[in-house]
């Protein structure tokens, strides 16, 4: 059972946009596990929903990084940014990273590389990314993704997504 919504995305600022909005939706606890192939705007994403949440630093692709803190500037939840495809041992794993963060007072995203984390939270919100265009080059400058979120669980049970399609 789940709530589900989806979205065309023409740029990477409105995806951004995008992240903003995600972060409105969230609460301390919460995982968002984000999949979609190399370039499709995972990091972009994420880089927008740590604005929205006000957290500080701003949000890299985590290259020599498993995961990166992201404290809260304003008193909220802090983001913590994991990139799946150095988590060899799936979410069990972030146990053992010695994060000096609680994860039930945090959020969680993950760049997930698909198959990659097998234990997951039955309570989840997932973001597939996926190029709208498939190989074909746009006429203008836009490069859109078809973005599809989807909400897993009690929590999101009675989540209302459709406000992510609107700004
Ligand atoms: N509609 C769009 N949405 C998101 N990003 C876009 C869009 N159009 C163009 N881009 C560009 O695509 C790139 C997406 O890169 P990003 O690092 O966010 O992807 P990623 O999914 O995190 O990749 P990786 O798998 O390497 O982590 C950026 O350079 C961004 O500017
Ligand atoms: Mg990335």
């Amino acid at each position: 059972m789940g709530t589900q919504t989806t979205l065309t995305v023409d740029s990477a600022a409105r995806m951004n946009r995008l992240g903003h909005a995600l972060a409105g939706l969230l609460r301390p606890g919460d995982l968002v596990l984000l999949s979609g192939e190399l370039g499709a705007g995972k990091t972009t994403l994420t880089r927008g929903l740590g604005e929205g949440l006000g957290v500080r630093g701003a949000v890299t692709s985590p290259t020599f990084v498993i995961a990166r803190v992201h404290p809260s500037l304003s008193g909220g939840p802090a983001l913590v940014h994991v990139d799946a495809y150095r988590l060899g041992g799936g979410l069990d794993e972030m146990e053992d990273l010695d994060l000096d963060v609680s994860l039930p007072e945090s959020v969680v995203v993950v760049e997930w590389g698909e198959g990659k984390v097998e234990q997951l939270s039955e309570d989840r919100l997932e973001v597939r990314i996926e190029r709208a265009l498939g190989g074909e080059a746009a006429e203008d400058d836009s490069d859109p993704r078809r973005v599809t979120v989807t909400g897993l669980g009690v929590r999101w049970a009675d989540a209302d997504l459709t406000g992510l399609s609107e700004g």
